[in-house]
């Protein structure tokens, strides 16, 4: 067997020696997803268990948001399988992989600007009524949680930037997601405002929910995530424990010179 083979079998989450607890939610089976000549993503592996926070991380271009696309529906893998909860979900739109239970946040956050604050979480909990009072009520659960009650009634647009990065998961979290996809959304937050996401990572892992986080600073994603799986260049290259996986040589030579955890 070549030193490659060796590698991508210990890069294979299933193949991991890892004693993981829980059942699988999601499991990411050999997908790629290829544009006109570029291969983004080629045979990735990944599964999250349910209550696991599980890091996603590689240097730019690697192919991150590439897979949450994949994901939630926003195109369909070349490639491969998702399973949600056991059932495939690759190739379903995007609204009903929501309402499988899976939701996700958006790199640039786009909140509908004209709407307000709760008219906007609302938007996440319609995906389950139709009734406005009860959306509403979810809404307003869900703003308690992040700590945006208070401006339920303003406009969206008019929400400083660590305010817009928690209405962005308000709703996401009014879909009442099983699984929720976050995609850098503690980018451009204070040190306080990310300590304060951090927090509600926590909380939300404890209602139950798993979490996949895309988050470019390192600091934060090793002190949340209990496994860290690494893509460079389209493949997965590494999957473990936060410190194990920082020292992985191939996960060093990706990010050249490796991490600065203590930044
Ligand atoms: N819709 C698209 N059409 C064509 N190429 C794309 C598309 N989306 C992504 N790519 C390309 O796929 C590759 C992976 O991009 P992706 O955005 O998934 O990386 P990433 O790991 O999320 O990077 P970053 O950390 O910079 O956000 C890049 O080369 C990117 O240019």
């Amino acid at each position: 067997m070549s030193a490659d083979e060796t590698n991508a079998q210990s890069v294979d989450d299933a193949d991991a020696d890892i004693d993981r607890d829980g059942e699988q939610i999601l499991s990411v089976e050999g997908v790629g997803k290829r544009f006109s000549g570029l291969q983004a993503l080629d045979d990735v592996d990944m599964t999250v268990n349910r209550g696991e926070i599980i890091g996603l991380i590689g240097p730019n271009g690697a192919g991150k948001t590439t897979l949450f696309n994949c994901i939630s529906g926003a195109f369909p893998p070349t490639s491969g399988t998702v399973r949600l909860d056991g059932e495939v979900i690759s190739g379903l739109p995007a609204h009903k992989i929501a309402r499988a239970g899976l939701a996700r946040t958006f790199q640039i956050t786009r909140p509908l600007e004209e709407l307000t604050v709760v008219e906007n979480a609302m938007v996440g909990a319609h995906i389950h009524t139709r009734r406005r009072g009860e959306a509403r009520e979810i809404a307003m659960e869900t703003l308690e949680f992040v700590g945006l009650a208070d401006k339920a009634e303003e406009e969206a647009g008019e929400l400083t930037v660590g305010a817009q990065k928690r209405l962005e998961l308000a709703r996401a979290v009014s879909t009442r997601p099983e699984i929720l996809l976050l995609d850098e959304i503690m980018a451009g937050l204070t040190p306080s405002e990310s300590n304060q996401m951090l927090d509600l990572f926590r909380q939300l892992r404890e209602r139950g929910t798993s979490l996949l986080i895309i988050e470019h600073d390192m600091k934060a994603i090793m002190n949340i995530s209990d496994y860290v799986k690494v893509l460079d260049q389209g493949k997965g290259i590494a999957f473990g424990a936060p410190e194990t996986v920082v020292e992985d040589d191939r996960v060093i030579e990706a990010y050249i010179g490796g991490f600065d955890v203590d930044a």
